[in-house]
């Protein structure tokens, strides 16, 4: 039999404990405390009579109010809902359902000593210590708290407690919408999407370089994950990831930075899958998308014929009456590029994007890595506010100080406004792409924010542990209907990080997605395999190794670490997995063949073919074809198969055997028996 303490189910129901003791004691249950222990079954007759309670005093509180609704009536007032006050049901009304008044409620953060808990309740810290010794807690005045204890002695003083964390904390001044007057335009944030080859990274490339003049200082753009360029004196900011598979990715971490979408179609390939994707994945975000038809320079460009596919697919171009805007360009060429840049900045205006730049600037990590001379380097875009020098920032579970920031020119600047990419020097450890970053009042809070999250994170793992491996992927697929394999990869150099990404990437089919969820150039760390173990990841090395602590936490953890020498074999591997993540397809096999010589009626199973096995063999599990004359009379699954009295799993060309089919009566002497299996195909991704 269960049981539980007064407390919890005090908690439960909403009631106050002394109520519930008082209750129990009604019941004819002697309980002394808040600690002590009741059985199920008391609990069940106690909700009984709360209920009974409750009816009955709803009864009698609609009486009152009828009878006070007539009084009142007759002296022409309006009747407020809760007029009954004083009366005896409501008190009992109130004392039951908990009555959660603000001022009854105290919040409380943890870590919360006898003193703090004696502050927030207005009581003398002595008091509250010997109400402690009472319930059987030995606390000085400076010690923390357990949060069954703080429910307690606040329930002692008539309050609640809810507990909140500094994020909340923060969450509550951060929702403080901005007013109007302090938004200012800000520059479009844009995600270049489209299928694999139609030119996305060659179009982010030649925009990048297009408007970097040579006054510029340094003028050489720098990869840090996104970039700004001017159109017409206005800013449009670029990330460089292309594809809608980073940009959901983000999204589904709550990051949604990306204000329009350019979708790049090249006008002699058209709509492929990956571009209906890419609109599909748009869409779901509700944001704008913006065609860039490619590659018009090549003579087999068709780009009315792209305008006619995408209309197929709800984006109908403003030429055809439609709302979307479509730009012929060539990225080789540079045709163009101007006009669709200017597009961008049209539909920006539409969208009317404004932020306040002046508050604590918050927005989203878009790459971050250990640099080995200058420790973690993380590129943030500012979404709000204004990110300076000097500011106590936190992301994802990283904390520190803005020591340095460096624009997407190579420039070190002192503050970065909304839309701008940075990237932020001082932070304690490497966040993850996609995080949100935030800058908060100081340092202490950012770190216990990041200790509350890092918390939060563990606890999480804990609950949901399970572990990847190439090896049984397949099974594991099956048994819980995965369709992803996440991927952390290291390299000795980011070249061949890429490589490997883009050749892991390519393994992606309509069925299966390849993600690498964290890529990064040196040694395998302890962080790579928790991130591995918190996102059911197997980590990918590629001439580097895990060190000793590494190895440690995988093999706690379970996570599985391949380390390769060939960029090749890695690929091998993850493919030879990844043929098992595929949707089986099955074939049928004909094992072999049977004539029926004669049957029998066997009371209660129905009739049974003597069987002669004339090639093959029948196993149990086969299923079998009935064939009359050349013509399938029927299939269906083996009820049985016997030799002599004797129930057998198999049986062989030149034997003998009855067999019975399951459901199915109508077997005839001379018919047919044809056994068959399915298999499963193993389907190549090639
Ligand atoms: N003729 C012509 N070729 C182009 C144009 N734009 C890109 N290409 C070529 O198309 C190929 C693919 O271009 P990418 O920019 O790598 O395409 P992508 O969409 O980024 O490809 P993935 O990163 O693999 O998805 C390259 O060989 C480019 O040189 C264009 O405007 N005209």
């Amino acid at each position: 039999m269960g049981k539980i303490r007064v407390y919890k189910l005090a908690k439960e129901l909403g009631i106050k404990s002394s109520n519930i003791i008082d209750l129990l004691q009604e019941l004819g249950e002697e309980i002394s405390s808040h600690m002590s222990t009741i059985d199920d079954e008391i609990v069940d007759t106690l909700k009984e009579l709360i209920d009974s309670k409750k009816s009955g005093t709803e009864k009698k509180k609609k009486t009152k109010e009828k009878s006070k609704k007539k009084k009142c009536r007759k002296k022409g007032q309006t009747v407020k809902k809760e007029v009954v006050q004083n009366a005896e049901a409501s008190d009992e009304i109130s004392s039951i359902d908990g009555g959660e008044d603000g001022e009854n409620v105290i919040e409380v953060q943890l870590p919360l000593t006898v003193k703090g808990l004696a502050e927030l309740l207005n009581v003398n810290p002595n008091t509250l210590i010997g109400k402690l010794i009472g319930l059987g807690v030995m606390a000085t005045i400076n010690q923390n708290l357990e949060p069954e204890a703080i429910e307690l002695m606040a329930e002692e003083f008539g309050k609640r407690v809810k507990f909140i964390t500094q994020e909340d904390k923060m969450k509550r001044i951060r929702e403080i919408e901005d007013r109007e007057e302090d938004l200012k335009p800000r520059p479009p944030i844009v995600t270049v999407m489209g299928h694999v080859d139609h030119g996305k990274t060659s179009l982010l490339d030649v925009i990048r370089h297009t408007n970097v003049t040579a006054t510029e200082a340094g003028g050489i753009t720098q990869h840090i994950g996104a970039y700004q360029t001017i159109v017409n004196g206005k800013k449009i900011t670029f990330l460089d990831t292309p594809g809608h598979e980073a940009f959901t990715a983000m999204r589904a971490r709550g990051a949604q930075i990306t204000d329009i979408a350019v979708l790049v179609v090249a006008a002699d390939d058209g709509v492929m899958p990956q571009t209906v994707e890419a609109i599909n994945h748009a869409k779901a975000a509700g944001i704008p998308i913006i065609v860039a038809i490619n590659k018009i320079d090549k003579d087999n460009a068709n780009p009315d014929r792209v305008l006619q596919e995408l209309s197929e697919h709800g984006l109908i171009p403003e030429a055809w009456g439609g709302d979307t805007i479509c730009v012929n360009v060539s990225a080789l060429k540079k045709i163009n590029i101007d006009e669709l840049l200017e597009m961008i900045l049209l539909v920006a205006e539409m969208e009317e994007l404004k932020a306040n730049p002046n508050r604590p600037a918050d927005g989203v990590v878009v790459e971050a890595e250990l640099d080995k001379g200058r420790g973690p380097v993380a590129t943030v875009l500012v979404k709000r506010g204004t990110l300076k020098i000097g500011d106590p920032i936190i992301a994802g579970t990283t904390y520190g100080r803005v020591r340095a920031m460096i624009n997407d020119k190579g420039e070190r600047v002192k503050e970065a406004g909304p839309s701008t990419p940075v990237v932020v020097l001082g932070l304690s450890d490497v966040p993850q792409a996609g995080d949100i970053f935030e800058v908060v009042e100081d340092d202490k809070t950012a770190r216990i924010i990041a200790e509350e999250r890092a918390e939060r994170k563990r606890m999480q793992e804990l609950q949901t542990k399970k572990v990847v491996s190439l090896d049984d992927l397949f099974k594991q697929i099956q048994e819980g209907d995965v369709k992803e394999l996440k991927l952390i990869i290291k390299a000795d150099v980011q070249g061949s990080v890429e490589a490997l990404r883009d050749a892991l990437l390519k393994l992606s089919t309509d069925e299966v997605r390849v993600t690498p969820i964290h890529t990064g150039v040196g040694g395998i760390t302890e962080t790579d395999i928790m991130l591995a173990s918190a996102s059911d990841a197997i980590v990918i090395g590629f001439n580097v190794r895990p060190d000793l602590n590494a190895r440690k936490l995988a093999e706690r953890e379970n996570v599985e670490i391949r380390t390769y020498r060939v960029i090749y074999k890695a690929i091998e591997e993850v493919k030879a997995a990844l043929e098992g993540l595929l949707e089986p397809e099955y074939k049928e096999v004909v094992v072999g063949h049977a004539e029926v010589r004669a049957t029998f009626k066997v009371p209660k199973v129905g009739t049974v073919a003597g069987l002669y096995v004339t090639d093959g063999k029948i196993n149990r599990n086969n299923q079998v074809r009935l064939i009359r004359n050349g013509v399938v009379i029927h299939e269906g699954k083996i009820a049985s198969l016997k030799r002599f009295k004797d129930d057998v799993r198999e049986v062989t060309e030149g034997y003998e055997c009855g067999l019975g089919i399951e459901g199915y009566n109508d077997i005839k002497e001379g018919d047919e028996i044809e056994v068959f299996e399915i298999q499963e195909v193993k389907r190549t991704l090639d």
